[in-house]
């Protein structure tokens, strides 16, 4: 279904971040994000998504540019109010060992958003929220992992059940947004695909919007609604899913097309 109309959730404008070694490794990129959209961002490895992520996310400091979520504007926020608007901005990375710690039980890593935030209650967890166990076990059913695993260490899960866990513990504070930064590039391929239709089921059940950001224009392609394409830094492409495969796409587009196809 196609979801683009509905209100703005994040609106980014001339984002521009240089390195001190002189490198621009994000400029100029505007985007905006609606609703239960999910926007995929593709560019080849060093075009500068993942430091546009960390830009969005406020954990780079940006030199020029404005990022809006929910009508605040993040670029702006002290570090204690960026604290409290965190839980409407949430993030899930490639790596799922490095987001989840060795040392903590899985119901600790999966809870500890709740546990921060007291003040938050998420719809799917009405009637038992501060229940730990309970509403750890629906977070790990709703991500198909068994409910043993509450009590388990990180090691004791495959590299899949450790991101669906990452996955679960973003969504558990309800966020407005989810950024996405290649989430499966770790996965066996075997294991990529289960997790991007669990992806896409949690979008269309809760209605989450996603950034997702992925060097695979497949796997883009069936996550999102709509597709930006970045190079050396750039947005140098954008257009409905429908519309990838049109004549007058980028010749980078084309480019990436050529290896999708092939
Ligand atoms: N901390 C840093 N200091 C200097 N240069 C950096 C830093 N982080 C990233 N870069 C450079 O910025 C450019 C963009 O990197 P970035 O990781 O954002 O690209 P990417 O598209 O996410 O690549 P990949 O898909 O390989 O992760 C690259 O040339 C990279 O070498």
């Amino acid at each position: 279904m196609l979801k683009v109309a509905g209100q703005k959730v994040l609106m980014a404008s001339r984002i521009t971040k240089q390195y001190s070694c002189g490198h621009k490794a994000v400029d100029q990129v505007s985007l905006e994000i609606h609703k239960g959209e999910c926007l995929g961002l593709v560019g080849e490895s060093g075009s500068g998504k993942s430091t546009l992520a960390r830009c969005l996310l406020m954990l780079e400091k940006v030199d020029q540019g404005e990022v809006w979520l929910n009508g605040k504007p993040l670029h702006e926020l002290s570090k204690e109010n960026m604290r409290r608007v965190r839980r409407e901005l949430q993030a899930v990375f490639q790596n799922p060992a490095a987001s989840l710690n060795p040392k903590l039980k899985i119901i600790d890593s999966l809870m500890e958003p709740l546990d921060a935030q007291q003040d938050i209650q998420p719809s799917f967890l009405k009637g038992f929220r501060d229940d730990r166990k309970k509403a750890g076990e629906y977070l790990l059913d709703m991500v198909d992992i068994p409910s043993k695993y509450l009590y388990s260490y990180p090691h004791e899960l495959s590299g899949g059940q450790k991101q669906r866990v990452s996955i679960a513990r973003a969504i558990s504070i309800e966020p407005s947004l989810i950024i996405l930064d290649e989430p499966t590039a770790s996965l066996d391929v075997s294991i990529q695909a289960k997790v991007l239709n669990l992806l896409k089921d949690l979008q269309e059940e809760l209605e989450l919007s996603y950034l997702f950001i992925c060097h695979d224009l497949a796997a883009v392609n069936f996550m999102s609604q709509r597709i930006m394409l970045m190079q050396q830094g750039r947005i140098v492409d954008t257009c409905q899913k429908q519309d990838l495969f049109s004549e007058s796409r980028h010749p980078y587009t084309k480019e990436l097309l050529q290896v999708f196809e092939a």
